[in-house]
């Protein structure tokens, strides 16, 4: 659809030849060099940084529009960055909450919708006492370039709480998620068809659950899709197989494609495929630990874990199953593992093939991006790399995975459960008598005339065909889309990469094919009234 521009574009008048350089808007050229920049900015920044490669192609797809002078294409292409860089609407709410003990706290939470040329928005929502407004625009608005990305779609959003879950009781924590869905759809920023939330840092398909129940019984009640008013609940309230597993599943199907690209792993000068390769994880929660446990089922050997309690390692390897059974039966710390030997901080400095970065943002800076032996990093967390040090791991010439194709496993069997909800049936369930049945019908048609032919044979199946016979059920269907999905994902991004001459930089590649395909959609549906 985008044809690179080679050549710098030409504007000015007739007889006016002037050169055009796309440039990064005044209040973020610090951020490139800034030690700890505020998050948003840095969403800001790189989206900015891509924006300067692609706007000449930009401008040319704006070709097709030969009604339009010159002039007047290029203000929509500018119109078009702008409103695609901006955040759409943000709110933020103070409620009370009464403590076990009988005081009063009070609650600070936000919602943000970063982009609404989709709906509905989509985003989850994080419990975290360094949730601020700023954090949860900038995820947000990741949100956006991530569906883009991944062609899932819906818009960004994100929502935050402000609490440390461990310091709250679970009927307290209860009490909060509930009130805050309350808020979300009295100023109607929740429901089907607005704005879907999902779990995220230190939430899960319990706190999904209280969210449906409390959208269900107020606002939903006469809604005959307000079970997808959020995903990532429990399969018996609506949620779909493979949900739990999706996001470290996708991180790990990144690696994979990119570890398998000879084209990559010879710029890198890494051995393509799993064989002999380790691993450290950072952040052994939802992400990490099953990004770890497909790591280890390919034979690569998880050498450490970095935890907020513990770090482990054995370069024997670790045991992910092992460890996730351990933190579940220890308040989820990972201190004390016996499979492994606690170690200091630089754990996560040490040599290793694939780092997965699964905790937090702002976690390699240029104060320790220096510092990383891995050759390869896939950004299972949201924005864990800052400016500063995304020039210094190129330069080191690792390949990193961003953050917005590494982690859409997430979203995107989101969308699968989405999907469900609004056909009101799982996937596969009407068909699988008709399979059976047809699959069983063609054996015996099979034995028929071969008997018909003088052979007496026993038409059985298969033990791979037997396992067919049904069609496929939900969990296959959710397996077999998610791989197609973030496979595709990673081609057009390696596509984009090499196209754009960008080298290893797969973050600028990733958001030049979401900057390209939301301009798509606002050019052809308008962008103001
Ligand atoms: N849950 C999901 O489906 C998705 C999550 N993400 C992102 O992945 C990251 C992790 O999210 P989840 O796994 O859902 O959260 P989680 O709450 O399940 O796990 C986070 C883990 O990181 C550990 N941790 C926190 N700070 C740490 C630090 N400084 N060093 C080492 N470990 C630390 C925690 O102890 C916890 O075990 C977040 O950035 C989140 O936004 C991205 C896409 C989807
Ligand atoms: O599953 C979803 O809808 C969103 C998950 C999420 O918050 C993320 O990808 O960062």
């Amino acid at each position: 659809m985008f044809r690179v521009c080679k050549f710098a574009v030409k504007t000015g008048g007739p007889g006016q030849m002037s050169v055009r350089h796309y440039d990064i808007p005044a209040h973020l050229t610090k951020i490139a060099d800034e030690p700890n920049p505020s998050f948003f900015r840095m969403v800001e920044y790189f989206y900015h940084h891509a924006v300067r490669v692609v706007e000449p192609s930009l401008i040319e797809y704006l070709n097709k529009h030969t009604h339009m002078s010159e002039k007047k294409r290029l203000q929509r292409v500018a119109g078009i960055l702008k409103v695609m860089g901006s955040c759409n609407s943000c709110i933020q709410m103070e409620f009370p909450l009464q403590r076990k003990g009988g005081d009063y706290d009070i609650i600070q939470a936000y919602r943000v919708q970063h982009s609404v040329h989709r709906l509905p928005c989509k985003g989850g929502i994080r419990f975290s006492d360094e949730v601020n407004l700023d954090e949860v625009k900038a995820l947000a608005s990741l949100m956006t370039f991530k569906c883009a990305c991944s062609s899932i779609p819906f818009g960004g959003s994100k929502g935050g709480v402000a609490i440390n879950p461990k310091k709250f009781t679970v009927a307290e924590l209860q009490r909060i998620t509930r009130r805050y869905t309350l808020e979300l759809a009295k100023k109607n920023y929740i429901g089907a068809g607005i704005d879907v939330p999902a779990p995220d840092f230190n939430t899960s398909g319990r706190e999904m659950s209280w969210v449906v129940d409390t959208y269900i019984k107020t606002l939903g009640y006469q809604d005959l899709n307000a079970a997808a008013c959020v995903t990532g609940k429990p399969i018996n309230g609506g949620g779909i197989h493979g949900r739990v597993e999706a996001t470290g599943r996708g991180v790990f199907m990144t690696i994979n494609y990119f570890l398998h690209d000879d084209y990559f792993m010879k710029l890198v000068e890494m051995t393509p495929g799993f064989k002999g390769k380790t691993a450290i994880v950072q952040g052994f929660g939802n992400v990490g630990s099953f990004a770890g446990v497909y790591l280890h089922q390919a034979g690569v050997k998880i050498i450490g874990v970095c935890e907020f309690e513990a770090n482990i390692a054995n370069q024997d390897g670790i045991n992910p199953n092992d460890l996730i059974k351990y933190m579940a039966s220890n308040k989820r710390s990972a201190k004390g593992f016996p499979g492994g030997q606690e170690v200091g901080e630089d754990l996560l400095y040490q040599k290793c093939d694939i780092l997965v970065v699964a905790a937090k943002e702002k976690v390699i800076r240029a104060d320790n991006a220096g510092k990383i032996q891995a050759k390869m990093i896939a950004e299972g967390a949201n924005g864990p790399t800052v400016p500063s040090a995304h020039t210094i791991l190129l330069k080191k010439n690792i390949l990193v995975i961003p953050d917005l194709l590494c982690n859409a496993g997430g979203v995107t069997v989101s969308y699968f459960e989405f999907l469900k909800n609004l056909n009101h049936v799982s996937f596969g369930k009407l068909s699988i008598k008709f399979w059976r049945d047809s699959n069983t019908a063609l054996l015996d048609s099979v034995e028929k005339s071969l008997k018909n032919a003088n052979v007496e044979a026993k038409v059985s199946p298969t033990k791979e065909f037997a396992s067919m016979m049904s069609g496929a059920s939900e969990k296959h269907i959710v397996g077999t889309g998610l791989e197609f999905s973030m496979t595709n994902a990673c081609s057009n991004v390696a596509a984009a990469a090499k196209t754009h001459n960008l080298n290893i930089d797969l973050r600028t590649a990733a958001y030049i094919t979401s900057i390209e395909k939301i301009f798509v959609t606002y050019d052809e549906h308008g962008l103001a009234f």
